[in-house]
């Protein structure tokens, strides 16, 4: 791990409460980003000025602090970004510190964690020294959690006045963060967030894949085929390949088979074609394709899908009422 350095006015610092599965996968893709960026300086500057080169990651339990350093710190690199992982315990201070606080905790925990003592003061330390920003920036990637709903838990349970509010953002990536290749969604407010705070969550969530700008109606439904999606598409994945081993084909290389298969699909449709036109030039009269998909059709694979991503966004919807296991209210 990178000793700490001293900040200069460009330089950000990013707490990331809660840094388990989502919270690896975002800073991983964040550091990493980090190092080609400074190692490709001839490139033109597209960057806000001042970018998040510090970070704090937080955590419950000392083996996930260990977790948490073998994922990351091969990934941070002398005079390019430095990281300090730390126990629950130093929630607050690590707020303190931070520029930017990324609540990456499970959505039953928001409450709870920002309800700690110390963590008014803490969100809304002004300008001290070490202090790039006035203003705090949240961005909570928890899912079914709306921005009211976070700046009610700051007014009611923190206690912080509508005056001193930090500026909060819901943001929506997924756990393909780690390779750079998320879908992030970020929820539109009104009014608007300021350019120079638009310009820095594009900056950040660009490092991670891209980025769309969406109104908070629509955020579950985001939630469900962004977030989840990742997990029902790696089911097909699944799928295919056991077709191919039921076949036949060795287990290892189905698996890179259906993943390289669907990689190409995916490449297809984000380069212009659309995906039924793409089905129909696959589907040789006569041949094989059509002979599946038929299979596909019959067995409701579209419908089945199409209602898999409606039914989690309803469940998303109802992560953010502060309960746990909600599935179990949904039939
Ligand atoms: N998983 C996914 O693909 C996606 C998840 N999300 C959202 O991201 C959030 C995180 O999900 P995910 O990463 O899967 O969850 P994880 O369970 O992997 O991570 C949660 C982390 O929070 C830590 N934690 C628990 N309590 C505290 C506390 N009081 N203070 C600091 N840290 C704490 C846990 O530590 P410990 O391990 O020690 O218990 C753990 O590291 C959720 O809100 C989810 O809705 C959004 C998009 C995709
Ligand atoms: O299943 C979940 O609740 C989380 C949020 C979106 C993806 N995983």
């Amino acid at each position: 791990m990178a000793a700490p350095q001293v900040k200069s006015s460009s330089e950000l610092t990013m707490a990331v409460l809660g840094c388990g599965t989502m919270g690896i996968a975002i800073l991983s893709g964040i550091l990493s980003s980090l190092t080609s960026l400074a190692s490709s300086p001839s490139d033109p500057p597209t960057s806000p000025p001042a970018l998040p080169r510090h970070f704090i990651a937080t955590v419950r339990s000392s083996s996930s602090i260990t977790k948490v350093e073998s994922a990351l710190s091969g990934l941070v690199k002398p005079n390019v970004s430095t990281l300090r992982v730390l126990q629950s315990t130093s929630n607050v201070s690590a707020v303190a510190e931070a520029d930017i606080i990324l609540l990456g905790c499970k959505p039953y925990m928001v409450s709870g964690l920002l309800s700690a003592s110390g963590m008014k003061d803490a969100l809304t330390v002004n300008h001290k020294e070490g202090h790039a920003r006035s203003q705090k920036i949240i961005i909570s990637i928890c899912a079914g959690v709306t921005v009211p709903q976070l700046e009610q838990i700051l007014r009611e349970d923190v206690g912080v006045s509508a005056d001193d509010l930090p500026i909060v953002v819901r943001a929506m990536p997924n756990t393909a963060s780690k390779i750079r290749e998320s879908m992030t969604v970020i929820n539109t407010v009104e009014p608007p967030l300021p350019d120079s705070v638009t310009e820095l969550l594009t900056w950040i969530f660009e490092q991670i894949g891209e980025v769309a700008f969406l109104p908070p109606s629509l955020m579950d439904a985001c939630t469900s085929l962004c977030a989840s999606g990742t997990a029902f598409f790696a089911l097909m994945m699944e799928a295919a390949a056991d077709g191919g081993v039921a076949m036949g084909i060795p287990r290892a290389e189905a698996t890179k088979m259906a993943a390289q298969t669907m990689r190409g699909a995916a490449g297809l449709v984000l380069d212009g074609e659309h995906p039924a036109i793409l089905r129909e030039k696959v589907s040789t009269p006569g041949g094989c394709t059509i002979g599946g998909l038929l299979v596909l059709e019959d067995e409701g694979v579209r419908g089945a899908v199409a209602k898999a991503v409606r039914e989690a966004t309803v469940v998303a919807s109802l992560l953010g009422s502060g309960q746990k296991n909600v599935n179990g209210t949904r039939h």
